[in-house]
């Protein structure tokens, strides 16, 4: 199958085609085909590149999430991964049936900020209903945040996604952006709205413009750059019968789609958005549309950032079975999970417990499948990873189970719960996230819904998606209970600790990589926090050893890349050169995240390290620690960012890297704390610069790893630290190289100064060489004009401290210069020897 045949056109989406011609034709249009006669060979398609007929095999493997650009085989990774996975799963298992105990997870407004390293995305849903008498005060809000600080912006934007529907008293929050790479929306009255933001140079620009003042229609543009970043849109609707049909255009991200608004049509609004959003695959649309003056029925479709799908459902009226579903699937480096599903009544808001076996989506999907699983059935389970895989078994149980629920007053809790747990029981694996959204793409289906909705009493029934507070299970093998989170305008909300995700340690492709999000700081009331101070003053604190000891730790250079004027660009290790976008000759980078770790974890450099990596003592002798790749990895992995503390005063701690901005030093990142630097820090530097493995590079104020060359299962990641340090290391021998060596490593560091550019640089000016780097600073005043060394009687000041003390002897009575001929005595040795000539007879 070619990609141009794929039905959707809106990748990473699976759909069954419905069978019957109407439907089908219908389901073409909804999903804006325009080519009607399109006949798709098979019932069940995918439109990811070539991936046919939902199941995965070798000959038919699950594709690399494609970003927009070249197609990659399966990294040894990902195997690796897998078997992860699968061990994931059975302690997920474990950890589920020991949590059915813990409390329901119902929120009325989901809120998820994204917390530790390596974090990437944070989704807001809110699935509060608009009514159509509510449209006139209320918005549809599509906000999507990159955010804050170079390690967030560094390397492949992180973003946090909020989309939120909110009710008109509800407030929206404000826009800021700040310093650096670094971009925070806020929203600030939801009435009232004017937002200008400009974005900083470098492709990370965005230009968000959206007015909307109370009872006018709103206008809104929403241009934007280059195709890394972020959405902004805020949808304000009125239904005003003065106003004219003003159609608004948002034309969103990347230019792929826009955003329509048709505000006055039949005197009722109906709107259809449709954002093609970020590195023109995600997609969403939020789509608006009234059955009747009454009925207000939205189905939104949140293909969110970086390959990482939202989709949603959402059929809003108090009748009307309400869906709504998240789900991430698609990208390796989906944070995504749903991970919570709640049901609760509509028009009362009151939660309804459903069965808690069914919170984490995925664990629903896998908690069938024993470990001794057979090939297939652990690809399938793979599948069911990135893609909801159903089967037409299930789709058909789902789907009449909606139906049935919808048509038979889906009023008793009780009812959804025995469903669900039906749907369990027959043996499939479950995935309602997926068959709720296919049942959401068919219209037909929808419309029956909607028909049959009046008689329906109105459960919602909602499945969240979070990100973070996952545990390491390294250290915390079992989860806590739920934690409650306030959220804002919300008077109840739990967000229910999320589970550890197979997708755990996932290769991504770099593109869209998500890195760490902002650590956005609420208050009591839940607004942000003004900027927290980001440099930081290097401040002493207990050196944190490894468990084996380094021979020399107090080193004064720090590692260091040259600088260079812009850091906004991809640097490729194999071409030893900048790139606006991937390398064209080798590609793109595959990137693995590190492992999340709680806040606050003493050994987060530790934990922080991706399952296919090992720290273990060094093969080079006296290094200590180091990191070894426990599988085959490929070139062009890329790891990061390094973490530690933000320091402006070099901590000689021998954890530092040099950060650079617009070619000027900037500050350093310190990794000696264990509790904020992550596994990055236990890389050792390569004994010639020819071997090492890794290269460093600054992307974004960042300093990445990345494997330059294919490394073996087993072998040790190298990096090159810079001249300077591997100098210190005595790892560079310059020129006259000596074969020193010693113990010490103090006298190693004066030995190896004998070999710097000082001495170089020396010889450049007068050609006179010294042996200890002492003399030679002192011999550098004869070429400035510095004079340090000051009389304290008559204030005449010296290059030199022997001149200086010569000179004190002027105003002191000591003549140690004695003639030998004739015993006079001088205060200074250039007196006697003029002296001397005297009696010589020298000239
Ligand atoms: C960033 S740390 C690397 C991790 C360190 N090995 C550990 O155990 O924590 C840098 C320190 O490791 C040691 N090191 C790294 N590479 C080395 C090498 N090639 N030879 C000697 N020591 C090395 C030096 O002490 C250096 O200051």
């Amino acid at each position: 199958m070619q990609h141009k045949d794929c039905p959707c056109l809106q990748p990473f989406r699976f759909h069954c085609i419905p069978k019957d011609e109407d439907m089908r034709m219908a389901w073409i249009k909804s999903i804006n085909r325009k080519d009607l006669k399109f006949k798709p060979s098979s019932k069940s398609l995918v439109c990811s590149l070539h991936f046919l007929d939902g199941r995965p095999t070798n000959q038919n493997p699950i594709p690399v999430v494609n970003m927009g650009m070249t197609r990659t085989q399966k990294s040894p990774v990902l195997a690796t991964s897998k078997k992860y996975k699968r061990r994931k799963v059975e302690a997920e298992r474990n950890t589920m049936e020991s949590d059915t105990g813990s409390e329901s997870a119902i929120i009325k407004t989901f809120y998820s900020t994204t917390q530790t390293s390596g974090n990437t995305l944070s989704a807001r849903l809110s699935g509060k209903t608009l009514k159509s008498d509510q449209t006139l005060d209320n918005s549809v809000c599509v906000k999507v945040e990159t955010d804050e600080w170079y390690n967030t912006a560094a390397g492949f934007y992180s973003a946090s996604a909020k989309l939120e529907q909110v009710q008109g008293d509800e407030i929206h929050s404000d826009c800021n952006k700040q310093d650096g790479f670094n971009l925070i929306h806020e929203q600030t009255g939801c009435l009232r709205l004017d937002q200008d933001y400009t974005k900083q140079a470098g492709f990370t620009t965005e230009c968000v413009k959206s007015e909307q003042t109370e009872c006018e229609v709103m206008h809104q543009d929403v241009t934007r750059q280059a195709c890394v970043n972020y959405v902004c849109v805020n949808t304000k609707t009125t239904i005003n019968s003065n106003a004219n049909t003003a159609h608004d255009e948002l034309h969103s991200v990347c230019g792929k789609k826009k955003q329509s608004l048709n505000p006055n049509t039949d005197r009722i609004y109906i709107t259809t958005n449709s954002f093609k959003s970020v590195c023109g695959k995600a997609k969403q649309d939020i789509n608006t549309d009234t059955v009747n003056e009454n009925t207000f029925r939205t189905a939104n479709d949140h293909n969110s950032l970086c390959g990482k799908r939202i989709w949603t459902y959402h059929s809003a009226t108090p009748d009307i079975l309400n869906v709504q579903t998240a789900h991430s699937s698609g990208s390796r480096s989906c944070s995504l999970l749903p991970n919570m599903m709640t049901v609760y009544s509509a028009d009362q808001h009151l939660p309804i417990p459903i069965n808690s076996s069914l919170h984490a989506n995925e664990s629903a999907c896998t908690s069938n499948v024993k470990t001794d699983v057979s090939k297939e059935a652990d690809d399938r389970l793979l599948l069911q990873s990135w893609y909801a895989l159903p089967s037409e078994n299930h789709i058909h149980t789902i789907e009449r189970r909606v139906i049935d629920d919808t048509t038979s007053s889906l009023n008793s809790k009780s009812n959804l719960s025995q469903n669900i747990t039906e749907s369990q029981s027959n043996g499939m694996p479950l995935s309602v996230s997926f068959n709720m959204e296919e049942f959401a793409v068919t219209p037909e289906v929808n419309s029956n819904l909607a028909a049959e909705s009046v008689e329906s009493s109105g459960i919602f029934v909602e499945i969240f998606i979070e990100r973070n507070k996952r545990k390491s299970e390294i250290y915390q093998p079992t989860y806590p209970s739920p934690k409650r989170v306030r959220c804002q305008g919300s008077s109840r909300g739990i967000v229910q600790p999320r589970m550890p995700s197979a997708r755990d340690n996932a290769v991504t492709r770099t593109d869209c990589i998500d890195l760490k999000s902002a650590k956005i700081k609420l208050d009591a009331e839940g607004v942000r926090v003004k900027k927290v101070k980001r440099m930081k003053e290097a401040k002493t604190q207990e050196k944190v050893t490894t468990d084996f000891s380094l021979q020399e730790r107090n080193h004064a250079s720090c590692m260091n890349k040259e600088p260079r004027d812009n850091d906004h660009f991809l640097y490729c290790g194999e071409c030893n050169k900048d790139f606006k976008g991937d390398c064209p000759a080798h590609g793109p980078y595959n990137y693995i995240q590190d492992k999340e770790v709680p806040e606050g974890d003493p050994l987060k450099a530790d934990h922080t390290l991706p399952d296919c990596l090992d720290i273990k003592s060094s093969k080079i002798v006296g290094a200590g620690l180091g990191v070894f790749s426990k599988v085959a990895l490929e070139s062009r992995i890329m790891f990061g960012p390094y973490e530690g503390d933000i320091i402006t005063v070099n901590q000689k701690s021998g954890y530092c890297w040099q950060v650079y901005k617009e070619g000027k030093a900037s500050h350093f990142v310190d990794a000696q704390n264990k509790a904020t630097s992550n596994w990055m820090r236990y890389v050792n530097c390569a004994m010639k610069e020819a071997d090492k493995n890794i290269v460093a590079f600054q992307y974004k104020g960042g300093i990445y790893y990345c494997t330059l060359k294919p490394i073996s299962s087993g072998e040790e990641l190298l990096v090159w630290y810079g001249d300077e340090f591997a100098r210190e290391l005595g790892l560079i021998r310059d020129d006259n190289l000596c074969s020193y060596s010693s113990k010490s490593s103090g006298h190693l560091k004066t030995r190896t100064k004998k070999h710097t550019g000082e001495r170089q640089l020396k010889r450049e000016l007068c050609g006179e060489t010294f042996k200890q780097s002492g003399h030679l600073t002192d011999h550098m005043r004869i070429h400035t004009e510095e004079r340090p060394f000051k009389c304290e009687v008559c204030g005449e000041a010296f290059k030199q401290s022997g001149h200086l003390k010569d000179h004190m002897r002027i105003h002191a009575e000591e003549r140690p210069y004695k003639c030998e001929v004739c015993g006079y005595a001088f205060k200074m040795s250039r007196h006697l020897t003029r002296h001397v000539k005297k009696h010589t007879g020298e000239r």
